[in-house]
């Protein structure tokens, strides 16, 4: 790691710290006063209604809204004064999972996988094959890495989704709706698959409208709502 990529560490060493924040979209505010602490391993839910906040907060931990007011750390980095050419650093240190999958559909899983690699920095031909090999046998897709994405099921193609956020061993994996695009099983043996990584050490935050899942599988609740981020009970 250069010199210029280290970390800046918050006091409590929380995954994720906002302090009196205000998320804004140019002039408008969407989140004010957040107040949040995302401990190492925890699996939380994001609710709220269509266009409460939910993408623009996940945004904020991944450098893509950036916050004026306020304070936030993530994964280490203090995002109010985190420098552009210090973000490809930042969004190594975490794993963003889509609702619509967004592979590269004209190469194979194996080749979106590498792609990602190469761009990370990783150069041995040898040890990239071992952690593609590795991501895929987490996700149970070991033998689909010769597929084209569109030969593969909207679960499966999640699935990559799901190993390409796991390649470069990030501490917080970040998911907006990522089961929005698929049916309940599906939806399910995903759900169980984000569970299985979290209780490996992994901090998991989840944005969703589904709450028959939040029903099923225990996580803290947190809501957007008038412009506030609330902690729900679960
Ligand atoms: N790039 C942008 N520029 C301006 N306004 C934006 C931008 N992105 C989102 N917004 C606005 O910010 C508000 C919050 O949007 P956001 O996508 O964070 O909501 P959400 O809770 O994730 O919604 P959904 O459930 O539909 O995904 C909305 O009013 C939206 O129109």
């Amino acid at each position: 790691m250069s010199k210029q990529s280290l970390p800046i560490e918050n006091k409590e060493n929380n995954i994720v710290e906002f302090k009196n924040s205000v998320i804004r979209h140019q002039e408008n505010i969407i989140l004010k006063d957040v107040n949040l602490e995302v401990k190492k391993g925890e699996f939380i839910y994001l609710i709220g209604k269509v266009g409460s906040g939910k993408s623009s907060l996940l945004k904020a931990m991944y450098g893509e809204v950036l916050v004026k007011e306020g304070s936030v750390f993530s994964v280490g980095y203090n995002l109010k004064k985190i420098k552009s050419s210090q973000i490809p650093f930042l969004r190594r240190k975490m794993g963003i999972i889509f609702q619509d999958f967004q592979l590269l559909s004209d190469r194979s899983v194996y080749e979106n996988l590498n792609f990602v690699l190469k761009a990370t920095g990783w150069k041995n031909k040898k040890e990239m094959d071992v952690r593609i090999r590795d991501v895929l046998t987490q996700v149970d897709m070991v033998h689909k890495g010769y597929k084209m994405p569109h030969q593969l099921s909207g679960g499966e193609q999640q699935r990559i989704g799901i190993a390409r956020a796991l390649l470069n061993e990030p501490d917080l994996i970040l998911a907006d709706e990522p089961t929005g695009n698929l049916d309940p099983e599906t939806t399910n043996d995903l759900m169980r698959l984000l569970l299985k990584i979290s209780e490996m050490g992994k901090t998991v935050i989840m944005a969703t409208h589904n709450y028959g899942m939040i029903d099923k599988y225990k996580g803290r609740i947190l809501k957007c709502e008038d412009t506030h981020l609330k902690e729900e009970k679960s």
